[in-house]
């Protein structure tokens, strides 16, 4: 009998034989079961034959890896970890949402800076601040073992006069800004990557300020791009500042679809019916945290205010005009399990990771600068569910012939399949949500 089976027929035990009151770890067991067959399967991107021991890892941060709780690396960790850490080629990775590129970068930029040296050596540029906090704190418990201090990099928060940190972790504006007024010292630098590499091109005066860069930059510094999509921005970027050798590891677009997100929709009737279907919703939801993305930011405070005064225990995250000591504190709130609902513009669709979270709202259909629909921050927003293996769902509102349009170029240019749900139904939401928690056998690749 194999491991796995081991392991279904103990978890099936228990709960014929136990009146089991720890739900949490009874689902952990479920989901740890899960994963082990998901990582067994060559089809899953979560597969790989090696194990983290044999990937170049210095010992200290291979101690790291097993305190966080991993046991085996996914394919995008096998395929990356090796390049970054003994390879001297540039690397371009890509990779589905959720399956551990975070730890893949991270652990390659510990790995190659010298401890000794009291100055930059790695840096990570992450296109939100939230998303450089989530990817500072990964730093920090990877390399616990390691003496490497890592910075967080942002506006608004205190930064030293002279930065001896060897690992920086930041926001394209300020490091980059940074290194060209020389306040940022890259003369020890060995690597750059930049995290969600196609949103980052895409932001305002990034492109321009990474060509003056790079003609800076000594010519044997290791450039890694990362992200679940790329897009033309990138390959331009890729022409002009990443030089041969490099190993690009892509998908085939038939492989982007994320298999264990159950996609739904809901015909809303009118604008006006949405924030009461949405405040219906989490009436009838009894676990699980979820995220609710919507267009504007009045549009996030509007529903803010509603869902608060029908009595859930709600936080909000946007960009402009919120501090980031609010930001920060919003997102822990919610991470930390105190509130219940994220209501956010598209500034939490890239990268944020909180396992916990089973359900995302497109409440608004994500659209791109010229109003056209997006399918690139549709893959992002609703993969904010389903990490590393778990099961998830997202709903989308339409209200009329024009969303439901566009919700229909959306799915067909990702070659989805997506479901409706009728609005007098809700309550076979909660059905869904406790069903996928359940799920122990994996779904078809
Ligand atoms: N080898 C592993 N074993 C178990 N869990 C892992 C492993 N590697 C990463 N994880 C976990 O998987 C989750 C997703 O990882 P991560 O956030 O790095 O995904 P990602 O590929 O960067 O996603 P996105 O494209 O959304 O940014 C995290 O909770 C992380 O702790």
């Amino acid at each position: 009998m194999s491991e796995t089976d081991k392991k279904t027929e103990q978890v099936e035990e228990k709960d014929n034989v136990e009146e089991i009151d720890d739900t949490q770890n009874n689902d952990d067991d479920l989901f740890n079961v899960q994963l082990e067959i998901q990582q067994s399967d060559p089809n899953s991107p979560l597969y790989s034959i090696k194990s983290f021991n044999e990937l170049g890892l210095k010992p200290e941060l291979l101690k790291g890896v097993y305190a966080m709780g991993y046991n085996k690396p996914s394919k995008i960790q096998e395929a990356a970890l090796p390049i970054i850490v003994q390879s001297p080629n540039n690397l371009i990775a890509q990779s589905q949402s959720g399956t551990g590129k975070t730890a893949a970068f991270t652990l390659g930029m510990l790995n190659c800076v010298d401890p000794a040296i009291d100055a930059p050596q790695a840096i990570c540029i992450s296109p939100t601040k939230e998303l450089a906090q989530q990817t500072f704190d990964v730093i920090s418990k990877i390399g616990q073992f390691s003496d490497i201090k890592p910075l967080l990099y942002v506006p608004e928060l205190d930064l030293p006069a002279v930065v001896k940190n060897q690992v920086i972790i930041g926001t394209p504006g300020k490091i980059l800004t940074h290194i060209l007024n020389r306040k940022l010292s890259i003369k020890h630098l060995k690597m750059v990557v930049m995290d969600e590499a196609d949103f980052i091109v895409s932001m305002e005066n990034v492109p321009t300020q990474i060509q003056q860069i790079h003609r800076l930059l000594p010519k044997q510094i290791k450039i890694c791009l990362f992200s679940a999509t790329f897009s033309q921005g990138v390959e331009n970027l890729i022409k002009n500042v990443v030089p041969e050798p490099n190993v690009d590891i892509r998908l085939k677009k038939s492989d982007l679809g994320l298999q264990r997100i159950h996609q739904y929709f809901i015909d809303c009737g009118s604008e006006s019916n949405k924030p009461f279907i949405l405040s219906d919703l989490y009436g009838f939801i009894s676990i699980g945290q979820s995220i609710v993305f919507v267009h504007t930011i009045q549009t996030a405070k509007t529903l803010y205010e509603k869902m608060k005064e029908d009595g859930h225990s709600v936080s909000i995250l946007y960009g402009k005009d919120l501090s980031t000591e609010a930001r920060f504190e919003h997102l822990k709130n919610f991470r930390e399990g105190k509130s219940k609902v994220l209501i956010s513009t598209n500034v939490l669709a890239r990268g944020i990771d909180i396992p916990q979270v089973s359900l995302v709202v497109n409440y608004d259909i994500p659209l791109d600068e010229n109003a056209r629909p997006d399918p690139v921050h549709y893959l992002h927003r609703i993969g904010r569910v389903g990490r590393f293996g778990r099961s998830g769902v997202a709903i989308t509102f339409v209200h009329d012939q024009s969303s439901k349009t566009k919700l229909n170029n959306i799915i067909e240019h990702l070659g989805h399949h997506i479901e409706e749900i009728n609005a007098s139904e809700l309550e076979q939401l909660d059905g869904i949500l406790k069903g996928i928690r359940n799920q122990l056998t994996p779904l078809n690749n």
